[in-house]
């Protein structure tokens, strides 16, 4: 990715949409999550998705029952009053819990196996190991919740002994809390420790996925072209990261919410229900005020992103050339195109915590608020005398946990929209793989035809460049038998290039059609050779690193181009080195004219792929190519080049071109110059 489309923002319909912060938020999600959670490829596959998941967290409140249950008889058996005590709160909380579970536990009992069928029976590879880790989390995550209610009790117990001196019952709760503890720790660690892994599992599935489209039908090489898609490499890394852990914490964030909501609600309208109407329409209040200055938020984020990315880009550059950089001194422009970079970074930062620091003021009040509003709503009641002080501070409890579960996107505003902005990014990022994925019918403007044959052929091509599309090459027509070769030439720009960029199939804007064998039978050298990271063993194979060769084929490979001595030099085949600086120019061609040769394709094309080597290198090159009967293609300026090719195609470089047999050529050259 080159650091041009970096500044390339979202066209501003998709941004407009993009930084929406409302339903459509949770649509953009389920596309993207749906894939790894439900593999099935059908319409509303993702409300059925959304259905499931309701039903898992249903058939969990079961298990949550039982755990608190559980436990709660546990504990009876040690402290025999405690039940007594806590009867209470333990069933009011038990009742919100227990009451869904009840109606929905027969369907909910179909849902794993459901889930199992349905993943089965999608083309995709059967998945369920992660609803299984998933239903673990889950029932993890109430066992936390139930866990935490009952310390909380055997907390209270333990304090009130202690301020009432009552030694006994002191030193019992001492003992039931360190039981609780005990049994809870693992509760607690697994619970954690099942999420990280889960995330981890994610990720993986949705990197190899992104990673899979991204080198299919060549998207990394397109994506150069799509200004809309900056830094797929962050998309790829980062966001999928952020997108997969933070998922999972806003999934639990608001399912402990939920299970807030439902435990508590119970308690806050028998206490006073017009408290409750009160508090649904202070959440609705600061939910939609926050959703309308969080739309800010997103779009600031999205461009954080961005700019964190174009800055670490930047470094990359300097790291990659940085040979270049030293030659021409540029240290100081190279510094002052990193500090630019940094100030957007620091200018949109300095934004985003602007826009954050105003939304706090309304923000902060709001939630202050909630500490005095329920007192001051029961406050004439109470001093009527129609309720006790105790009904205050318990309203007052529940008041302020469900306002936690229905305010969170108040109260989590900042971090949602940090993940509002990477689930926007990634799914600009999927819309575009998707769309390489599935060539369109209509594009706006004609293509070359290809065809897969046994020759290379161009009949009336037309080739223009692909974007505002200019006609390099007009009308077109070669045909090159088995074992011939054609050396292209013209002054630089007028296209050379880009006719091999059309054999190969990575341009087709135009007309004509071309034929060619298929990609495997041939090898395109590039005009800069290109090093692998890896060893010098992957250098010569590469791409068919699986191939089978042996060390003599890879020697005799190297002295054909005159680099025999290479593997000493470099201690051995499979020593790893960063071989774009430790070689020079002529002999990183030469290396790749020996992956030429090893590859034993029978048709190769060449774009000034021995530009850097002397004149005997280049010959005892092409004198080889010749006699393995390999038909060639070449690009180049260099008279020297005529030679070793039967034919000669000069671009004039105003669309108009001319083909003659070499030494026609020549005589024609000679003759004008
Ligand atoms: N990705 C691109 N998008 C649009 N135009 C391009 C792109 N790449 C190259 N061009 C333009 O297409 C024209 C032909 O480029 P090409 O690389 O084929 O030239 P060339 O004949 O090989 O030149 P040289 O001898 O200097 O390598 C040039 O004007 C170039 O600026």
């Amino acid at each position: 990715m080159n650091g041009s489309a970096l500044n390339g923002n979202e066209p501003t319909s998709a941004k407009n949409r993009l930084n929406r912060f409302d339903l459509s938020l949770l649509k953009r999600f389920a596309a993207i999550a749906q894939p790894y959670w439900y593999p099935i490829e059908e319409k509303n596959s993702g409300r059925i998705f959304l259905g499931l998941v309701l039903l898992l967290i249903l058939f969990l409140f079961a298990l949550l029952t039982v755990v608190v249950a559980a436990l709660t008889l546990l504990i009876q058996q040690i402290v025999p009053e405690f039940m007594a005590q806590t009867a209470g709160g333990m069933v009011a909380i038990s009742r919100g819990v227990f009451s869904v579970p009840q109606v929905f536990l027969p369907i909910a009992g179909l849902l794993i196996p459901a889930i199992a069928f349905f993943s089965v029976r999608s083309k995709a590879a059967p998945r369920w190991s992660q609803w299984v880790f998933l239903g673990g989390l889950l029932t993890l995550s109430l066992c936390v919740s139930g866990m935490n209610v009952i310390i909380s009790y055997v907390g209270n117990f333990f304090m009130t002994a202690l301020s009432e001196r009552d030694a006994p019952t002191f030193w019992r709760f001492f003992i039931v809390y360190g039981g609780v503890f005990a049994i809870a720790t693992p509760f607690v660690v697994y619970y954690r420790f099942v999420q990280d892994i889960l995330g981890l599992r994610w990720r993986d599935w949705m990197t190899g996925k992104f990673l899979g489209q991204y080198f299919s039908n060549r998207a990394y090489y397109d994506i150069n072209a799509a200004s809309s898609i900056d830094n797929p490499d962050q998309r790829i890394s980062e966001d999928i990261r952020n997108f997969t852990v933070q998922s999972l914490a806003f999934f639990l964030i608001f399912l402990g919410a939920f299970i807030d909501v439902l435990a508590f609600t119970g308690i806050l309208l028998s206490k006073s229900l017009f408290l409750a109407i009160f508090l649904v329409g202070y959440a609705i209040f600061g939910t939609v005020v926050v959703a309308i200055l969080g739309r800010r938020l997103i779009a600031l984020n999205f461009r954080q992103l961005q700019r964190e990315a174009n800055f670490r880009y930047g470094l990359v550059h300097v790291r990659d050339n940085a040979e270049s950089i030293a030659f021409y001194q540029g240290e100081q422009q190279e510094m002052g195109q990193l500090r630019r970079r940094f100030v957007d970074v620091l200018r949109n930062f300095n934004f985003l915590i602007g826009w954050q620091r105003n939304m706090g003021f309304f923000r902060t009040p709001y939630r202050y608020a909630t500490f005095i509003l329920p007192s001051a709503i029961l406050a004439p009641v109470y001093f009527s005398g129609d309720i006790q002080f105790g009904d205050i501070s318990q309203a007052t409890f529940a008041f302020n946990q469900i306002f936690d579960a229905f305010a969170l996107v108040v109260l989590q505003i900042n971090q949602l929209s940090e993940f509002a902005a990477g689930v926007n990014r990634l799914e600009t990022f999927t819309e575009f793989l998707d769309e390489e994925d599935t060539p369109s019918l209509s594009t706006d403007h004609s293509e070359i035809a290809t065809e897969e044959g046994d020759r290379i052929a161009l009949e009336n091509v037309t080739l223009m460049t692909p974007r505002n599309p200019r006609t390099l090459v007009d009308d077109l027509n070669l045909n090159l038998g088995t074992g011939e070769g054609l050396v292209i030439v013209g002054h630089s720009g007028a296209g050379k290039s880009s006719l091999l960029r059309a054999i190969a199939g990575l341009w087709n804007t135009g007309d004509g059609m071309i034929m060619r064998p298929p990609l495997s039978d041939m090898i395109f050298l590039p005009q800069r050779p290109y090093m692998v990271l890896g060893t010098l063993r992957e250098q010569l194979l590469y791409p068919r690193l699986d191939a089978n060769i042996s060390n003599d084929e890879l020697y005799e490979a190297l002295q054909r181009v005159n680099l025999k001595d290479l593997p000493e030099r470099v201690d051995g085949f499979d020593t790893e080195l960063d071989w774009a600086t430790v070689l020079s120019l002529g002999e990183q061609q030469r290396l790749a004219f020996a992956r030429l040769l090893l590859s034993k394709a029978r048709y190769a094309v060449l774009d000034e792929a021995t530009s850097a080597l002397d004149l005997a290198n280049e010959q005892h090159l092409y004198e080889h190519l010749k006699n393995t009967d390999t038909t060639f293609i070449s690009v180049g300026h260099r008279p020297s080049l005529l030679q070793y090719h039967k034919y000669v195609l000069e671009l004039k470089g105003d669309t108009n071109w001319q083909l003659l047999p070499t030494e026609e050529y020549q005589l024609d050259v000679n003759a004008f110059s």
